[in-house]
C-alpha cells in the first residue's frame, strides 16, 4: 500500500526569542502559519521493516540524518511497529531556508504512517512524538496558523490571517538555524511586538499584521548575510505591503494583497534570486 502526503511550509509571522535555557535552547514566542508550496512524499509499506529514503536530492540525505526518516524511526519504535516504510521525497521547498522544510516532512511523514501502520493516533499525539525530531515538527504536524511557545512545541490555535500574495525569495546561501539561535544577543537585538502581531490576526488587519512583522534572528542574519538586507529593501521598492526573514533565514517574504504587485515583485526578484516562488497563505488546515 502506498500513501501520498503533501508537506507544506511555514513562514514565521512574528519570532521572539525570550530566554536563553539551561538545555541549550531558546524559550520562543512566534506566530506561524502555513503557505501553499509544498514537498510531495509517498509511503509505501515494507514487510521487511526497514525504513528506506529515496529524497534525490544534492542537499538532502538519504538516510537516518534525513528529518523524515527519523520521524518514521522514532514512531516505529515508540509503537513497536514490525512493518516498514520506504520514503520516496520529491522536493519543493528550499533547503536550509527558514521554511522548516524538513521539519514539515518529517510531519507528513508522522500523519502518513499514522494511516499506513492503522496506529489511529490523534494530531495532538503525533505532535507530540513530532516533539523529539525537531521543534518546528509539531506546528507542521498540525498546519493552519498557530502561537508557538516553549521550543516552539507548546501550540495554540489561531485563526488564519486574511488571505494574500506571498513572494518568498531565498539567495543563494543556506544557514543554520544552530548558529543563528547561537549567536543571539538578547540585550542588544530589536524585540518585535508579538501581542500586536496576534491582534492583528484576530482582527483580520491586513495592515496591522504587515506593521507587526519582526523576527528577532534577524538581528544575526542580517549583518552576516547583506544580501538578505538587499531583497527587503528590494521588496519594499516594489511596493510590498509587508517584508520579513522567515525563521532564521535566509529566506526573504513579502506580503501583498494585489497579483499584479506579487508579479512586479516575482519578476523583479528572478534578476538577482534563483529561487523565488509567488505562493498563497493556507487556509485553517493543509
Ligand atoms: C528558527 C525556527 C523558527 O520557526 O525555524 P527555522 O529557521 O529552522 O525554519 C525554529 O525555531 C527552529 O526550529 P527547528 O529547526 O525545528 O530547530 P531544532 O532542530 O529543534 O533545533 C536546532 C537548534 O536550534 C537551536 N534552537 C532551536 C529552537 C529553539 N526554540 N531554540 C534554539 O536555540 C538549538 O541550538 C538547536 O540545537
Ligand atoms: N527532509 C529534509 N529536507 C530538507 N533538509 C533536511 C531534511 N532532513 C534533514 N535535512 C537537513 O536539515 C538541514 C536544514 O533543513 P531545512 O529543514 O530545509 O531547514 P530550515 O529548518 O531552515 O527550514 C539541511 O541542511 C539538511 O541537511
Amino acid at each position: 500500500m502506498t500513501i501520498i502526503v503533501k508537506a507544506p511550509a511555514k513562514i514565521n509571522l512574528v519570532l521572539d526569542a525570550t530566554a536563553k535555557r539551561p538545555d541549550g535552547y531558546h524559550d520562543v514566542h512566534m506566530v506561524m502559519t502555513t503557505v501553499d508550496l509544498a514537498d510531495r512524499l509517498e509511503l509505501t509499506e515494507l514487510a521487511s521493516g526497514e525504513i528506506r529514503m529515496n529524497a534525490q536530492h544534492a542537499y538532502v540525505p538519504n538516510d537516518e540524518r534525513n528529518l523524515a526518516y527519523k520521524a518514521a524511526a522514532v514512531l516505529k519504535e515508540r509503537f513497536d511497529i514490525k512493518s516498514g516504510v520506504e520514503i520516496y521525497l520529491e522536493k519543493h521547498i528550499p533547503v536550509a531556508a527558514g521554511l522548516a522544510g524538513g521539519s514539515s516532512d518529517a510531519a507528513a511523514t508522522l500523519r502518513g504512517l499514522n494511516e499506513l501502520w492503522k496506529l489511529d493516533l490523534t494530531l495532538e499525539q503525533l505532535a507530540e512524538i513530532g516533539a523529539e525530531v525537531g521543534s518546528d515538527v509539531p506546528f507542521c504536524v498540525m498546519g493552519g496558523t498557530a502561537i508557538a511557545t516553549g521550543r516552539g512545541e507548546k501550540l495554540e490555535k489561531l485563526v488564519s490571517p486574511p488571505p494574500c500574495w506571498v513572494v518568498l525569495a531565498k539567495p543563494t546561501i543556506g544557514v543554520s538555524t544552530a548558529d543563528v539561535y547561537g549567536a543571539l544577543d538578547l540585550k542588544t537585538a530589536e524585540r518585535p511586538d508579538v501581542e500586536a502581531m496576534i491582534e492583528a490576526v484576530k482582527n483580520q488587519d491586513f495592515t496591522a499584521i504587515c506593521d507587526a512583522l519582526g523576527n528577532v534572528l534577524e538581528s544575526v542574519t542580517l549583518p552576516m548575510h547583506p544580501e538578505v538586507e538587499q531583497i527587503k529593501a528590494f521588496m519594499t521598492s516594489c511596493g510590498a505591503e509587508g517584508v520579513l526573514m522567515s525563521g532564521s533565514g535566509p529566506t526573504v517574504f513579502a506580503l501583498t494583497e494585489h497579483e499584479n504587485r506579487a508579479q512586479r515583485l516575482y519578476n523583479g526578484l528572478r534578476g538577482f534570486c534563483n529561487e523565488v516562488y509567488v505562493v498563497r497563505l493556507l487556509g485553517e488546515n493543509h
